[in-house]
């Protein structure tokens, strides 16, 4: 059986638990029970707070886990990620109040910056030559400035609404990071076995989230063009319609390219298009 430890509750924990459950892997959860098992695929989930993950698939009391690469990178166990799982995606920046001067990094040279990742500033801000005094603090950094703590701040940024409600502006981005799925390095051959049918379902449902499955009718005059805009996985499905001189085609597209394809189509003579969300796609 695997162990895969993911966040109790917070920014991770939602999009953890739907990949889960996406991945097709039933489990009963309660938000007093930290341990549950899965009813039809050998994993048990613990549920952590996120900065003990990486340390406890690093000492293998979890084989897996679900965590921020700024976590991971901070703990100093960057070695054990397995692949990105597109969510949470943040930035690590610096940033000063509003109305202070600042040109570049060297005006950080001996400044007070609260953070609550000294390790991966300090090592940021040592390729750059600068030397600043770090104060470690586990929350609410935005507030260090405001309250005299220090003069700068390195926290993580996503819409940047809690910077501008506390008067703060970015001026460096030191770290992007999104969740990743760690795992221990010492896995049995069991167990690598069923991490890889993990990820392959994982990779299924990422793959799926970002296609869509479309529909449209159109004549058979326009099916080269339609054939172009849309290549599909192989090549589009192509039957006639009832009516003749028309031809129903299906096919995939990238959610990214999709609004942009259907104008194109509309143009070429393409009609009644319906786009259907996909549940799993497998290469
Ligand atoms: N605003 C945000 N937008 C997107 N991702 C974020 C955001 N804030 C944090 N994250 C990501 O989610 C992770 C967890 O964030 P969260 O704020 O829940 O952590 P925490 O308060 O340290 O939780 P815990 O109680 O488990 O220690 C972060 O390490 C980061 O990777
Ligand atoms: O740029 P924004 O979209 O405003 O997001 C950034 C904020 O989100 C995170 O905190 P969170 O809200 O998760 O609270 P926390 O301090 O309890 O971790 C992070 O620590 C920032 O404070
Ligand atoms: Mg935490």
């Amino acid at each position: 059986m695997l162990r895969l430890a993911i966040q109790k509750s917070g920014r991770l924990s939602e999009d953890s638990l739907n990949l889960i459950r996406e991945c097709g892997i039933s489990f009963l959860s309660a938000s007093y029970k930290l341990k549950t098992e899965a009813t039809n695929f050998p994993l048990e989930i613990l549920y952590l707070r996120d900065d003990d993950i990486p340390g406890y698939v690093q000492d293998g009391v979890a084989d897996l886990g679900i965590v921020g690469q700024n976590v991971l990178v901070e703990a100093g166990f960057p070695g054990l990620e397995v692949e990105g799982l597109g969510f949470s995606k943040c930035r690590l920046s610096l940033a000063v109040p509003r109305a202070a001067a600042y040109d570049s990094i060297e005006d950080l040279q001996g400044v007070n910056i609260a953070t609550s990742y000294p390790q991966i500033l300090g090592q940021y801000l040592t390729e750059r030559g600068v030397k600043a005094n770090l104060h470690t603090i586990s929350g609410s950094v935005e507030i260090a400035p405001s309250i005299g703590l220090a003069e700068a701040i390195c926290d993580i940024v996503s819409s940047g609404s809690t910077l501008l409600g506390n008067g703060l502006r970015e001026v460096e981005t030191v770290f992007r990071s999104e969740a990743v799925l760690i795992a221990n390095q010492n896995l049995s051959a069991e167990k690598k076995e069923l991490l890889e049918q993990l990820q392959f379902r994982m990779q299924a449902v990422r793959r799926a989230r970002r296609n869509k499955y479309i529909l449209l009718n159109a004549p058979v005059a326009a099916l080269d063009a339609v054939k172009q805009l849309l290549p599909g996985i192989k090549s589009p499905t192509v039957t006639p319609l009832a009516e003749e001189g028309w031809v129903s085609v299906q096919s995939v597209v990238n959610e990214d390219d999709f609004w942009h394809i259907t104008s194109q189509l509309k143009a070429v003579g393409a009609e009644g298009i319906l786009v259907l969300p996909i549940e799993k796609m497998i290469s």
